[in-house]
C-alpha cells in the first residue's frame, strides 16, 4: 500500500489557528486539514512546508516547533504527518486548492470534520498550546 510522508502547518495568528478545508475535487473531499503536502525527494520537511504554503495559499511561513509525527492507515493509503507550528512571515492568503479556511481558537479545533490522520495531531497541539488560546480541557 502507498505510504505518503506529508508535512502540515499549524499556523498561529493572534491566538487563533488556521484550518483548511479540502475541496470537493481532492482526495478526502471537504475534510479539514492543516495545509502542507508530500515531501519531495531531497527536501527537508521545513523546505517542503515553505514550498507548499506558497503553492497552496501564496504565503511565506516561518517554521517553528515540530510536534510528534502521526501515522494513519486509510483504506487505500497510509500517511505519516509531520506537523510544525508556524506563523505567516509574508503575504495574504489566496486559496489555490482548498475550498475554505477558518481561523479558530484552540478550544474549537475539535468541532471540525478533520481528516482522520489529523486527530492525534490536534490532541498533541492542544496539549502544548496552553497560552495560544487559553487552556483547553
Ligand atoms: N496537507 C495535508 N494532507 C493531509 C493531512 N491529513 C491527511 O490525511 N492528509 C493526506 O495526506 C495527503 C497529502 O498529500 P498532498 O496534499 O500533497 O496531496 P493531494 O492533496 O494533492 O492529494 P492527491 O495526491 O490525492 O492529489 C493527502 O492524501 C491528504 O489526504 C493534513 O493535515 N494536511
Amino acid at each position: 500500500m502507498k505510504h505518503l510522508h506529508v508535512t502540515c502547518a499549524i499556523i498561529e495568528r493572534d491566538g487563533l489557528v488556521l484550518a483548511a478545508q479540502r475541496s470537493a475535487a481532492m482526495s478526502l473531499p471537504l475534510k479539514w486539514e492543516f495545509p502542507g503536502g508530500k515531501i519531495d525527494p531531497g527536501e527537508t520537511p521545513e523546505e517542503c512546508l515553505r514550498r507548499e504554503l506558497v503553492e497552496e495559499m501564496g504565503v511565506r511561513v516561518r517554521v517553528g516547533e515540530s510536534l510528534p509525527a502521526s501515522t494513519h492507515r486509510y483504506p487505500t493509503f497510509t500517511v505519516t504527518l509531520y506537523p510544525f507550528v508556524c506563523s505567516i512571515e509574508a503575504g495574504e492568503i489566496v486559496l489555490h486548492e482548498h475550498a475554505a479556511v477558518s481561523w479558530l481558537p484552540v478550544g474549537e479545533l475539535r468541532t471540525l470534520d478533520w481528516a482522520e490522520a489529523d486527530l492525534p495531531v490536534i490532541e498533541s497541539y492542544i496539549a502544548v498550546s496552553v497560552g495560544v488560546g487559553g487552556a483547553v480541557c
